[in-house]
């Protein structure tokens, strides 16, 4: 099987999330039979909260070794710690809280009331991914990115036509003027978003049918940021139809 792009189209949100949940149960304990431990980034977004909802919910969630899973976020909402639109504490409710990870492999992004500017947020997480990564490289092997993709195309808290959609010189940056609320947020970069082995993209609903379209089409990064995501060795999009609707035909790998 090639790096190809490819597109499941499900029925509807909920099976979108119970397959892309399924999916990933088996990804990871496949992958914890081969080595020490699995790299997963997450995503924040109505999707990725129903994923994460669906993988607590299924039988097999305990079929995984959950102490051999870190945890990483490929952006965050520069909000106070616990605050309901942060990604993480999102995250928390619908999955972290109830399964067996260690407290040092789950790698939070910073918050505003850890008394550091923005600026010093992404230095500090760019640092905590340096640490954590390989000789030669700047960050961990990722084996699974979750990324959600916004009704303008965005992917983590990179937006169109953004400074941050053109960054290859950092791993995570700051970003302000959000479009979307709020303003300040913390994103990976796309060379990071990209280093990942596997990055499924899981997008629901008409208002992602344009950017989706567009992004198949082979729209520019800066125009639509979701264009520009290509796994190392895979790349996902989990949709459900209304999200489908300007999916060219060729593309789509399956139709449940
Ligand atoms: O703000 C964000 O939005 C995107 C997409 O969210 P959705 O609710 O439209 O699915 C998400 O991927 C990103 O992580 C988040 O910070």
């Amino acid at each position: 099987m090639t790096n190809a792009r490819r597109v499941l189209i499900h029925q509807d949100r909920d099976t979108l999330a119970g397959s892309l949940a399924a999916r990933f149960i088996t990804k990871v304990v496949d992958l914890l039979d081969q080595q020490a431990e699995v790299n997963v980034v997450l995503t924040g977004g109505t999707v990725g909260a129903a994923v994460l909802s669906a993988i607590n919910a299924s039988p097999a969630r305990d079929s995984i070794d959950w102490s051999r899973v870190v945890i990483w976020w490929g952006d965050e909402r520069w909000l106070p710690r616990g605050d309901a639109e942060r990604n993480d504490t999102q995250s928390r409710a619908a999955l972290l809280d109830h399964v067996n990870l260690r407290p040092e492999n789950i790698h939070w992004l910073p918050a505003p009331d850890d008394g550091i500017s923005l600026d010093e947020a992404a230095a500090l997480y760019a640092a905590e991914l340096a640490a954590a990564a390989p000789e030669g490289s700047d960050f961990p092997r990722f084996d699974v990115t979750f990324l959600g993709v916004g009704p303008d195309g965005h992917v983590a808290s990179l937006f169109p036509e953004s400074a941050g959609v053109r960054v290859t010189d950092a791993t995570v940056v700051a970003v302000r003027n959000s479009p979307k609320p709020p303003p300040e947020r913390l994103s990976f970069t796309l060379p990071v978003i990209n280093s990942s082995d596997r990055v499924w993209l899981a997008l629901a609903g008409s208002d992602k049918a344009s950017a989706l379209g567009l992004a198949l089409a082979g729209a520019s990064t800066l125009e639509v940021p979701a264009a520009g995501v290509e796994g190392r060795l895979r790349t996902v999009f989990f949709v459900d139809r209304d999200a489908a609707a300007e999916v060219p035909a060729d593309l789509i790998a399956v139709e449940y």
